[in-house]
């Protein structure tokens, strides 16, 4: 049995990924050994199988003994731990969920159901480090995979609204304070049915904008509000999050450059842990929609196609049906007035699942089966 290395296991993504692996019994085909940053020698958990004691994750010596690790840690431990443990000699499969590797040479961004060919030819050529994508991206790619396997798309623009788990959990917690300080704020108001509404809109406008209004983490408010820029400045005008639709779409499909343009605006807003993107998409001929709904139902077992209708588009296209779910719904597609070649559409899917740790989860279900 491989030596699989688990590294940010009780953190947001590595506790879903950990649900993941006991839900697919993957802890049966693997001896896991447990890492912590903080926590060596304390018990490691049991998910069905007695792991011993937590290991240092920043011992080189204990990771080299690995054959695989995966890591949901974050960005500052993959700079400060892979590049000496790859130095060391050590030749094991990594397995990532941080950005910092993924543009890589020698990686491969790993989203099965869209690049299995790009992930088989790396293995075959000696591949060793495997990165999972960015949330919006891979949620895109797991929606549209039909269009762009049938190589349909000339560009495409994504214009998102992503959940407070994109910002980790303090994050969640934060959004759902400020709820609780809005309603705190109006509370008697709202019950008296006669309150006047102008007078309970002052009140939240004025709670919104006060010194104490929970905003730590997002540093603006993000409850009653929404935040038009996700991650740094890239000082051309683009946040790092909308360099990645680009960026990471291409690598993953195993193109070069920006072959594809993707480009857009990334918006956070007040929900939980689902993203949803709109979509504009010029496509590179005026397909038949019936032959489009085709490539994109077809395209996987995940994604689902919502009648471009009112009752259907409410009750299942929203963040509150598809959370804690693998679904990755696409609706509202129709031709545009700018002619049969612009299609537009809407997606939602939980970014910590196929967004996160369902990528990774696949990654070494394929290592164990090659
Ligand atoms: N959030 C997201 O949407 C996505 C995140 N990622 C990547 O995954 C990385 C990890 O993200 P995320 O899971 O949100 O990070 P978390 O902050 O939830 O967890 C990271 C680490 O914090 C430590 N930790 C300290 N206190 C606690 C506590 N009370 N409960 C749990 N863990 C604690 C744990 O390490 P230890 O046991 O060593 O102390 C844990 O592994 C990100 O940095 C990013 O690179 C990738 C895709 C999406
Ligand atoms: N940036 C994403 C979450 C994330 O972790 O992305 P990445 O894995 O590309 O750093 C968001 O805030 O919604």
């Amino acid at each position: 049995m491989q030596k699989v290395g688990l590294v940010g296991w009780r953190g947001m993504v590595g506790s879903v990924l950990m649900n993941r692996m006991v839900e697919e019994n993957d802890f049966g085909l693997i001896e896991p050994v447990f890492f912590t940053t903080s926590q060596a020698g304390q018990a490691a958990p049991n998910f069905g199988k007695n792991a011993g004691v937590l290991l240092d994750a920043n011992n080189i010596d204990e990771l080299k003994k690995m054959d695989i690790i995966i890591t949901c840690q974050g960005g500052d431990y993959t700079k400060a731990v892979y590049p000496s443990l790859r130095q060391s000699g050590w030749n094991g499969y990594w397995i990532d969920a941080a950005s910092s590797l993924r543009m890589d040479d020698s990686a491969i961004i790993v989203l099965d159901p869209v690049n299995k060919n790009v992930i088989t030819d790396g293995l075959a050529k000696g591949v060793k480090t495997f990165v999972g994508g960015n949330c919006t991206v891979s949620l895109m790619m797991m929606g549209l995979g039909g269009l762009f396997a049938n190589n349909a798309i000339d560009w495409i623009t994504s214009m998102t609204y992503q959940a407070a788990s994109g910002g980790g959990a303090k994050h969640m917690r934060e959004l759902i304070a400020g709820m609780g300080v809005l309603n705190d704020s109006v509370s008697a108001e709202l019950a008296d049915p006669a309150s006047a509404i102008l007078e309970i809109d002052r009140k939240i406008t004025s709670t919104l904008n006060s010194d104490g209004f929970p905003k730590d983490n997002f540093v603006v408010p993000l409850a009653g509000s929404l935040i038009p820029w996700i991650d740094s400045d890239l000082g051309n005008g683009q946040s790092r999050e909308e360099w990645k639709g680009g960026a990471e779409t291409n690598k993953i499909l195993g193109l070069d450059g920006n072959a594809i343009p993707v480009e857009g605006l990334c918006v956070r807003i007040g929900t939980m842990r689902c993203h949803s993107q709109a979509f504009t998409i010029k496509l590179k001929q005026d397909i038949p929609m019936d032959e489009i709904n085709d490539m994109i139902s077809g395209h996987n077992d995940w994604v689902q196609l919502v009648a471009n209708e009112k009752e259907a588009t409410i009750s299942q296209l929203t963040p509150a049906k598809v959370t804690g779910t693998l679904n990755v719904p696409v609706g509202r597609m129709r031709k545009l007035a700018m002619g049969g070649e612009y299609l537009s559409a809407f997606s939602v899917g939980d970014q910590l699942l196929w967004g996160a740790a369902e990528p990774l989860r696949r990654m070494l279900r394929i290592l164990l089966e090659d």
